[in-house]
């Protein structure tokens, strides 16, 4: 559709963006709109299928502010979800895939409202290049975002180290003096969580979800449907819960 040379990693987020939205987006579709560099592909291939009519009565739910405004200056249509509370389909990115489809995902610090979509959807499918693809998650991205309110930021990042291991901050702004200030208002506790071959996800989001003042985790679990990775030689691998398929791009 785009023909634009892109570095190969841009490549390989592209191809998972379009492959995913070939396969899963159609007519009429209320989709969950995640965020990041590689949903911003997605966003390419729906103003290019929008425009040419072969998307016609779409419906956009961003999970993001940053998502949000690329989708308006798209021209496609978004709504949220007090308009359209139950979606089809949610198509999202993420820091980390392992073998058990349990994802990392609040790099860009947008995991609670991510999360919030991802459950209002039918369907939830990912899309990632293949530096994302892990057997256990630590294998690349050793760090898990959690969303907190700012009242309770210093006693959780106490507590989590305490608790599992490893240590915790608050991440810092870049063009700002002071910490990154999420679309919620809350604060990013990054945790560099301890490299064991073996971490009990389901538990650690059961602790920390039941923690006074954690919004979320980055952590998604056991809701993956479909997940495409792509490759710089421009395959693109799904896999559905233990299924895998391969296909040149
Ligand atoms: O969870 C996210 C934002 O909160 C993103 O989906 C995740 O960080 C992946 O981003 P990118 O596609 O830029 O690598």
């Amino acid at each position: 559709m785009v023909s634009t040379e892109l570095p190969p990693i841009e490549k390989a987020k592209r191809d998972a963006a379009y492959a995913c939205a070939k396969k899963h987006v159609y007519p009429g579709c209320k989709l969950g709109v995640g965020s990041g560099s590689t949903v911003k592909y997605l966003v390419e291939y729906l103003e290019h299928a929008y425009k040419a009519g072969s998307l016609n009565d779409l419906v956009c739910v961003p999970t993001s502010f940053m998502t949000k405004k690329w989708l308006v200056d798209s021209g496609l249509p978004v709504s949220d979800l007090d308009i359209t509370p139950v979606l089809d389909v949610c198509i999202d990115g993420a820091d980390e895939v392992d073998a058990d489809l349990t994802c990392i995902k609040g790099g860009g610090g947008c995991l609670a409202r991510e999360k919030i979509v991802q459950h209002a959807s039918k369907k939830f499918l990912v899309i990632a290049d293949h530096t994302k693809e892990a057997v256990s998650l630590g294998d690349r991205y050793q760090y898990l975002p959690i969303e907190v309110l700012p009242f309770a930021s210093t006693p959780v990042c106490l507590e989590i180290p305490r608790l599992f291991g490893g240590t915790a901050g608050l991440r810092m702004a870049a063009k700002k003096a002071g910490p990154v200030i999420t679309d919620n208002g809350s604060y990013i506790v990054d945790w560099v969580f301890p490299k064991q071959k073996k971490m009990d996800w389901k538990a650690i989001q059961t602790k920390l979800a039941d923690t006074p003042g954690i919004v979320d985790t980055g952590l998604f679990i056991d809701v993956v449907d479909e997940v495409f990775f792509a490759y710089a030689d421009g395959s693109v691998k799904t896999v559905v819960k233990g299924e895998v398929e391969t296909k040149k791009a």
